[in-house]
């Protein structure tokens, strides 16, 4: 459903990503690994054309989506929740929600109430602004608004960064949650190895900007973790 062929892209004169070729497909949950500052979340920005490619092509369900806006990206069908969150501190939890359904392609107006079947803490918080939910409750409003519009295809960048062991288990849970339905495909950055292997039907590892090793096998051979992933 997700195909990247031949990018490259970058900041000003400075090439990040060299000649990345990837695909996800429908319900799939693919995992981007590697060390800091390989490319991985510049590689998310190109995707969600935060980031315009100086060459290559991005297909996505048949449509060439290489010169599209980011906001056509995400009418789509393509939810995206960038490392850092990006929830707006001032708004309250219902209005962040609410801004999440600006990129359904149906102009839906009303939250869906799995929303709050999968994370019944927001429900408690509709009313508070997002700047004083904890950093794991800001990561699950981040998750929440990126899937209020009904994306087949989301797109998380690092969720469980600086979040509390607690709330890791609960994204973990939901992302298993998304595995076990096959309704949405997943394309993951996530640091740690053992999650990464244990949920990834597909996983790429990035390595200065070029993919190093892909692969579906659930266990990376220790040779390839010492070459590309431990620091
Ligand atoms: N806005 C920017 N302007 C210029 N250079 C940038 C910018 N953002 C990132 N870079 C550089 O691009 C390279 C890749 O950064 P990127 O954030 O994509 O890596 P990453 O693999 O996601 O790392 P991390 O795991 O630390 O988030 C780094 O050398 C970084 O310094």
């Amino acid at each position: 459903m997700l195909k990247l062929q031949g990018i490259e892209s970058g900041y000003g004169e400075s090439m990040v990503i060299r000649n990345v070729n990837l695909e996800v497909r429908p319900g799939q949950i693919v995992c981007l690994m590697g060390r800091n500052g390989v490319g991985k979340s510049t590689l998310m920005k190109s995707i969600m054309g935060l980031i315009k490619p100086r060459s290559g092509s991005i297909h996505y369900m048949d449509a060439d989506l290489t010169s599209s806006s980011p906001d056509r990206r995400a009418k789509s069908g393509i939810g995206y929740v960038p490392q850092g969150r990006e929830i707006f501190p001032q708004l309250t939890v219902e209005e962040n929600l609410l801004l999440g359904l600006e990129a359904s392609s149906d102009r839906r107006k009303k939250l869906p109430d799995t929303i709050f079947d999968t994370f019944p803490v927001l429900r408690q918080m509709l009313h508070r602004k997002g700047g004083d939910l904890s950093g794991g409750q800001q990561q699950q409003l981040a998750i929440a608004r990126a899937l209020a519009p009904g994306p087949q295809l989301l797109l998380l960048d690092e969720p469980m960064e600086g979040i509390q062991p607690s709330i890791v288990m609960e994204i973990e849970a939901i992302i298993e949650t998304i595995k076990r339905n096959r309704e949405i495909a997943v394309l993951l950055v996530e640091q740690s190895l053992e999650f990464a292997t244990s949920i990834a039907d597909y996983y790429y590892v990035l390595d200065r900007g070029t993919i190093a090793a892909e692969g579906k096998d659930a266990l990376l051979s220790e040779d390839l973790v010492r070459k590309h992933l431990t620091v």
